[in-house]
């Protein structure tokens, strides 16, 4: 078997061309929707990220606000940004770029932003919505995950899912967006206390790495036919490097890759979650 590639690039380029027309409407009622990132530092990978996060917005006709601290910023800085930015009506929704350089305490600056603005779905009140299946920006990995698997018609409803990582970022509200009832999936989190990860993985019909461990998924942990979505990014000496070993594309009927899968998904859930929240109005 030779995977079917769950292509992250070519899904984002559609979801773009579909919110285009969705912000050419906005726009037409003078509301058009505005994403700000707050990048501290410069590290090269949040800045590349970042980047692509605004060239995305100038596809679609998104006013794009960029707030750069340089790498000293104190927290009274950072705190005099989100409050600006909560204060701003140009800005629909806004993300502080994560990790922030040490000393910086990026929970107390989640915190502080307009949870309604918040592009990203990790504050905790919107973590919290997500607990209690309440309206709200949902997590951008996670809703990215299983967008793509959804345009691919692969089926959560039933399907036994093993989730590997639990970050706050992907793995732990991944098993609580895939338990909402309109999905219906049943999760296995697996962490660094699992004790058979490979009979955890085994057992799955969906697989979705997040651990950051290059290669930790082998061919031998796949259930033949399994869907497996990598999610782990280490930065290699040649470039992007997921956990998933290439030889996994020969058990799985569906993956999707580092680069080129859920990446791009997750830059296509923050404009989702903006232009939603444009739609719904201020109030
Ligand atoms: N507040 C916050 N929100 C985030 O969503 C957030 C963050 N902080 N910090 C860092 C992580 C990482 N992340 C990625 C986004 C897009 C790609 C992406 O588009 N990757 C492409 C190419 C990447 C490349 O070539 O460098 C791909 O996988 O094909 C990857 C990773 C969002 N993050
Ligand atoms: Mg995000």
């Amino acid at each position: 078997m030779t995977a079917t590639k769950l292509d992250g690039k070519a899904t984002l380029a559609s979801i773009l061309d579909e919110l285009s027309g969705r912000v050419a409407a906005l726009t037409a009622a003078g509301r058009t929707p505005g994403l700000a990132t707050v990048l501290v530092g410069d590290d090269p990978g949040s800045q590349s990220y970042v980047r692509a996060k605004h060239n995305d917005c100038a596809k679609v006709g998104i006013t794009s606000i960029r707030r750069d601290l340089p790498a000293d910023a104190t927290q009274a800085d950072v705190e005099k940004v989100i409050d600006e930015l909560n204060a701003d009506p140009a800005c629909t929704g806004y993300i502080v770029q994560l990790p922030l350089p040490k000393g910086l305490d990026s929970g107390a600056a989640l915190e502080r932003m307009d949870p309604d603005k918040d592009a990203d779905g990790l504050h905790p009140t919107n973590l919290g919505r997500l607990v209690l299946q309440e309206p709200g920006p949902l997590p951008c990995t996670p809703r990215g995950v299983v967008e793509l698997l959804r345009r691919y018609d692969v089926p959560l409803n039933g399907a036994k899912v093993t989730v590997l990582g639990r970050g706050v970022t992907v793995g732990r509200p991944l098993g609580l967006l895939l338990t909402l009832r309109s999905v219906n999936a049943t999760v296995t989190l697996c962490h660094t206390g699992t004790k058979d990860v490979a009979a955890e993985l085994r057992a799955a019909d969906v697989i979705v790495a997040a651990a950051g461990v290059p290669g930790l998924v082998t061919a031998d942990m796949v259930k033949p036919g399994a869907a497996v979505l990598d999610v782990g990014i280490t930065r290699g000496e040649d470039g992007l490097v997921g956990d998933v070993a290439p030889e996994v594309a020969e058990v799985a009927s569906y993956l999707a890759p580092v680069p080129g899968g859920v990446g791009p998904m997750t830059r296509g859930m923050l404009l989702t979650n903006v232009v939603e929240r444009a739609e719904r109005g201020t109030e």
